[in-house]
């Protein structure tokens, strides 16, 4: 299958089911998806404040200052008649009748009044320039209820909680798919250096940050032996999980049992080998519960590959969200690159501006020049002049 199009046959297939939307404290809210628009149920600000510390006024000067009204605190009157003014704090409600709020620095001590001599804040009688409507905000002109501050699908980063947080919020309807990782292979171990013949798992550190940068969350990957009832049982035993992403087993060695295992369980292939390289035989498939399982090659640069094709917009349209991965930036690729005379490539490129270079790579299994890259460019197998397309790496 052509390269763009597995990434939209993913895209299409994560998003046909969409997670469930639950309502979680803000506290844990962070990384997942916004389930629906996120809409002020108040005003803010709630009723008409000051924008600076100084006087509210209510029409010209010279005005009498009937005390201070500081932010959180009840001020000394609850009305301003014109040529009245009150101290206030920045944030304070100001008296109704305020007309502006006149900054300390502007207030000028009348001379007409007890306070004649006296500058600024403790003058009690002032005169200053003003105008209607100066450093005043009013009531629900940040946001207005009923205001729609952000939609289904975005985002929940830490400003976004800031903003629920301002406008009285303590849960968010947030979506998150869940996703296990199966780590298959005999010679796999997760721990220390790994001795002859062995080798230490680099796919499944990779995942979790992957699946978050997707708006998903990872269970902790379980490891198992090269044994197909192993992986059937371990495949079965999901409930819950919206996508598994199964490590090794994808291709047509003796001991890769993932494709039987899937027809044994009676799944359906949406994408059975991708026209790329690193990664060709990944594979996607949807289990009769409607879980994804997106099989990623051992070879960990080719799993990071096949992740960035099937994975991230697979998990991103469930979360309906968009892709990351998916930039649509296109740059020029300067340098000796060269392409697949079949297939895509997929290729490692430090990037500045506009312009991209092959970062040197010594293949498949190497993540050398995968973590310290900018991006990948997606290479044609016929390298036609003009841009090539960037596919985003998570942070
Ligand atoms: N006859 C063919 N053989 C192979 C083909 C093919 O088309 N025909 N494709 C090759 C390509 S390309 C890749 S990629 C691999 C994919 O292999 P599997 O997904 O079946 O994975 P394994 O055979 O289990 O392992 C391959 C390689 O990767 C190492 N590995 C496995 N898991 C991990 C891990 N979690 N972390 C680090 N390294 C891992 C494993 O030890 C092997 O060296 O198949 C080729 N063969
Ligand atoms: O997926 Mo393999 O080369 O493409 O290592």
């Amino acid at each position: 299958m052509p390269w763009p199009r597995a990434r939209e046959l993913a895209r299409e297939a994560g998003a046909a089911g969409a997670a469930p939307v639950g309502e979680v404290p803000l506290a844990r809210a962070l990384g997942a998806t916004l389930g629906a628009d996120l809409v002020s149920a108040v005003d803010v600000p709630v009723l008409d404040s000051a924008a600076m510390d100084g006087y509210a006024v209510s029409g010209g000067g010279p005005w009498t200052v009937l005390g201070r009204a500081l932010a959180g605190h009840r001020g000394p009157v609850a009305r301003l008649d014109g040529g009245e003014a009150v101290e206030v704090a920045t944030g304070a409600v100001v008296p109704d009748g305020t007309t502006s709020v006149l900054p300390y620095e502007h207030a000028v001590p009348d001379p007409s009044g007890p306070g004649a001599g006296g500058a600024g804040r403790d003058a009690g009688r002032l005169n200053g320039e003003t105008a209607p409507g100066r450093h005043l905000r009013l009531r629900g002109e940040t946001t207005p209820a009923g205001a729609v501050v952000a939609r289904a699908g975005h985002p929940v980063t830490p400003v976004l909680l800031g903003l629920a947080a301002s406008l009285g919020r303590d849960t968010l309807p947030v979506l998150r798919p869940r996703v296990r990782v199966l780590v298959t292979g005999d010679e796999v171990v997760r721990e220390g250096v790994p001795r002859p013949g062995a080798v230490r798992d680099a796919i499944g550190p990779v995942l979790p940050g992957l699946v978050a940068w997707s708006g998903g969350d990872c269970a902790p990957p379980d490891l198992l032996a090269d044994r197909r009832g192993d992986l059937e049982q371990a495949l079965e035993a999901v409930p819950g999980t919206d996508l598994v992403a199964v490590c090794g087993s994808s291709s047509a060695g003796p001991a890769d049992h993932l494709r039987a295992a899937l027809t044994a369980l009676g799944a359906r292939f949406a994408v059975d080998g991708v026209a790329c390289r690193p990664g060709h035989p990944q594979v996607l498939a949807v289990l009769p519960s409607g879980a994804l399982v997106v099989g990623l090659p051992g070879n960990p640069g080719a799993a990071l590959a096949a992740a960035l094709t099937l994975l991230v917009p697979a998990l991103s349209g469930r979360a309906g969200r968009r892709d990351p991965a998916h930039t649509g930036r296109r740059v020029r690729l300067i340098g000796e690159t060269r392409p697949h005379p079949r297939d895509v490539r997929l290729v490692p490129v430090r990037v500045s501006r506009d312009l991209a270079v092959e970062l040197p790579s010594s293949g498949s299994a190497d993540l050398r020049a995968a973590a310290v890259a900018d991006a990948l460019a997606v290479v044609p197998p016929v390298r036609a002049p003009g841009r090539v397309e960037l596919v985003g790496l998570p942070w």
